[in-house]
């Protein structure tokens, strides 16, 4: 006697959710809505938008926010009454209203962890760095125009070997930063909440923490890598920029307003501080009227240090990856908040 062929039962079947992508300013939104769509078509029904606000009808019916530097403000969330997740495909998470989020319990995630920036933004600070070090700006601006300016550089230009360097906040582009600079010779020392330890500050060098004071004092070149909270926002003030060597250089790939854009601008102008390099803004994109723009010796970028096109690929794939796992219950990575 044959017994009837096993099969097993059929599974239940899983609820659509509805997921909002936001695409503006950053792509990371619109490249984790498409591969979320393509990869799960039964399962997320995504709507891709410029702005939260564009489209109301897909906010009251959100389950999950996908966005990447674009706003979610106290507004949205109140609009959108089904959500259960924001996921930002960003490292930085500052644009949510945490606060908000908090109240109605509905967890905001980074994608920290996965590093998917972390190695662009290291670059880009090496290549303000190195910019302002080589003055390459000016030099490429007086060739350009038929002068050679050779005599009147070489009085400027400097090395970054043998030169210590200042990072505030050691945390994911913080640490791939230093591991950099280790092979240009550089001295570390560092500053966040607690120290890193004993083996992370072996493996970078002998790396040591100081007060954010004793820092300043110390450093020749001093680059920003802290989230924007309520307790960093304006963190280098007019009187902690006084506290900086005449020859040192500030670099900021974190957020515009952990430093004070006018008192920096009044250093740069008085020269009680060599040069900054900038990749980030406040507010974005700049108005014309932040004298940042045109203070002397200073190297500008249009928050361009987390993308390129490769990390555009890591940054869609873990923000997709915490919100799949999301969709099968596993519990999320990266919450923020
Ligand atoms: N320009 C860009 O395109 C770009 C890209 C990615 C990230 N970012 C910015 O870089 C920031 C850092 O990213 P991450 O992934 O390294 O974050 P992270 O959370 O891994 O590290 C942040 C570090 O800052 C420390 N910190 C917190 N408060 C501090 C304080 N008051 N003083 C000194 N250190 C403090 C934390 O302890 C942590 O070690 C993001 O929040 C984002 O704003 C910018
Ligand atoms: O936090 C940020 O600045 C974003 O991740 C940029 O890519």
């Amino acid at each position: 006697m044959t017994s009837a062929p096993h099969s097993d039962p059929a599974p239940e079947p899983q609820p659509v959710k509805n997921v909002l992508a936001v695409v503006s300013p950053h792509v990371g939104g619109r490249a984790a809505g498409s591969a979320l769509a393509g990869l799960f078509p039964g399962r997320a029904r995504v709507t891709v938008v410029e702005s939260a606000d564009e489209d109301p009808a897909a906010l009251r019916e959100a389950h999950l926010l996908i966005t990447g530097l674009s706003p979610v403000t106290a507004g949205h969330l109140a609009a959108a009454p089904q959500l259960e997740l924001v996921q930002c495909a960003s490292h930085g998470f500052d644009y949510v209203d945490l606060d908000a989020a908090r109240e109605r319990g509905i967890p905001v995630c980074n994608i920290g962890s996965s590093g998917a920036e972390k190695q662009n933004v290291a670059e880009q600070t090496f290549a303000l760095m190195l910019a302002l070090a080589k003055q390459l700006v000016p030099a490429h601006t007086a060739l350009v125009e038929a002068d050679w300016a050779l005599p009147r550089l070489q009085q400027s230009l400097t090395e970054l070997s043998g030169k210590t360097l200042g990072i505030i906040g050691l945390g994911h582009i913080g640490e791939e930063v230093a591991r950099r600079a280790l092979a240009f010779d550089m001295t570390i020392v560092y500053t966040g909440p607690r120290p890193a330890g004993p083996e992370t500050e072996a493996r970078l060098g002998g790396a040591r923490h100081l007060d954010l004071d004793a820092l300043l004092r110390t450093s020749d070149y001093i680059t920003l890598h802290a989230p924007l909270t309520d307790r960093t926002r304006n963190l280098l003030d007019a009187e902690r920029l006084a506290l900086l060597k005449p020859t040192a250089f500030v670099i900021n790939t974190a957020r515009g307003a952990l430093i004070d854009q006018d008192a920096l601008a009044d250093a740069l102008e008085a020269g009680t501080l060599a040069g900054a390099g900038l990749d980030v803004f406040d507010p974005e994109p700049p108005t014309a009227a932040l004298r940042l723009l045109k203070a002397p010796n200073v190297v500008l970028s249009p928050h361009v240090a987390g993308v390129t096109r490769e990390t555009l690929v890591r940054i869609a794939l873990a923000a997709v990856q915490n919100v799949v796992g999301h969709l099968e219950g596993k519990p999320l990575r990266d919450v923020v908040s």
